[in-house]
């Protein structure tokens, strides 16, 4: 197991403070309606706007983002009530994206120049509820790139290996084939890439989107996704030593570590404009099944236990999907580069929950 003392240093390492570098926009809007000006300059640092904050990934990334632009400049927005220790620790406020005007008073008030959208109904959640999933993904969005377009804000949205489906090449999954997803999650983020790409050479919004794998992190749960035993897995490893996986043993998906995920959203989020010759990328870091990931924890807790009671919504979704993205776009265009292969996430994850259970003990 990775020492604390090795955790704590990558901790700092990861808070380094880098001066914030200005990124000027140089989009030309094809159709010359607009050209948006820049988000960033020196000296003038980005207010940042996310909205579904408190899901697995929003805490996390407003940290990252807060510490690079300062407190105050990094707000996070759900439609939930924030536990303490996030209420306490930033700006909070209630944002429902099915409510046009509030999201623009929002907007307006905050002198808002990046919008991260997070909020989204995910995979196995969406296939119980299609008119939630609906609403919340296509209207929802629909909203924001209309925020955004009209405030010329910069606009991150997060894809997914949702985008795909089964009739998409698998191993690995290019930037640009065939996307037919079965799901109403994968069914909205086709049409929010294809919505922010056209937005983007139509009147020169800042449109950004990267396609996230399934995301594995310590200390924020998954909110109803199809990758969500991968996190699962390992509080079950530390507190019961016994895991009831909902998917089949030999199903492999494409997985990321959350801190390769925040920093790639980060560093893409400040690319330069000219270097991005796509709106939306691949992101990959590593692929496993749930086999592979067990045999994994038992190099640590050998004597971990997995049983498979296969969920048919989650494993036919799954079985759709890719095994692996293909990245190398992202890591020419802007440098993208994963530092999590499966026995560091591991180490980590298991280090974390212990660590976290040991300090939630004691206080
Ligand atoms: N977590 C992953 O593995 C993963 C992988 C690929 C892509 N993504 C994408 O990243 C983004 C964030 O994912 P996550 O895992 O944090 O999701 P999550 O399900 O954990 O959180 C989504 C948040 O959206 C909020 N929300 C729901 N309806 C809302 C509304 N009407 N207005 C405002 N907020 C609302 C919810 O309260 C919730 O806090 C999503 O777009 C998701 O599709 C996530
Ligand atoms: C992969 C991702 O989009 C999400 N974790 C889901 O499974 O729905």
């Amino acid at each position: 197991m990775m020492p604390v003392v090795q955790l704590l240093r990558a901790a700092l390492k990861h808070a380094g403070n880098r001066p914030p570098r200005c990124v000027m926009q140089t989009t030309s809007a094809v159709h010359g309606v607009r050209t948006h000006a820049s988000s960033c300059t020196d000296g003038d640092k980005p207010k940042v706007l996310i909205t579904g904050g408190l899901g697995q990934l929003g805490v996390g990334l407003a940290k990252s983002l807060r510490r690079r632009f300062g407190k105050f400049n990094v707000i996070l927005s759900d439609i939930r009530k924030p536990p303490n220790h996030v209420y306490n620790n930033g700006p909070f406020i209630f944002s429902d994206i099915l409510d046009y005007k509030n999201l623009r008073e929002i907007v307006v008030n905050n002198n808002i120049s990046w919008l991260v959208h997070y909020s989204a109904v995910l995979s196995a959640v969406g296939e119980h509820n299609v008119a939630l999933a609906k609403e919340v993904n296509i209207t929802g969005f629909h909203n924001i790139l209309d925020i955004a377009n009209e405030h010329g804000l910069r606009v991150f949205v997060p894809s997914t290996i949702g985008a795909f489906g089964p009739s998409s090449p698998k191993d690995p999954t290019p930037d640009l084939c065939v996307q037919r997803p079965r799901t109403i999650y994968g069914v909205s983020k086709v049409h929010a890439e294809l919505m922010g790409e056209y937005y983007h050479q139509r009147y020169g919004l800042d449109f950004r989107c990267l396609r996230y794998p399934g995301i594995i992190s310590a200390d924020s749960q998954p909110g109803g996704g199809t990758t969500d035993y991968a996190v699962q897995i390992f509080h079950a490893a530390v507190k019961s030593g016994h895991f009831k996986c909902n998917l089949r043993s030999d199903t492999r998906l494409p997985m990321m570590y959350i801190d390769d995920c925040i920093r790639a959203t980060m560093e893409f989020l400040e690319a330069p404009d000219d270097v991005l010759v796509s709106r939306t990328y691949n992101i990959n870091a590593m692929s496993f099944t749930p086999q592979d990931l067990t045999c994994e924890i038992q190099k640590v807790l050998s004597d971990f236990k997995v049983t498979y009671n296969a969920d048919p919504v989650r494993q036919a979704i799954a079985d759709g999907w890719p095994k692996a993205l293909e990245d190398s776009a992202a890591r020419q265009d802007w440098g993208w580069k994963h530092e999590y292969d499966l026995p560091q996430l591991v180490q980590t994850m298991l280090t974390h929950i212990t660590l976290g259970n040991k300090l939630a003990r004691a206080f």
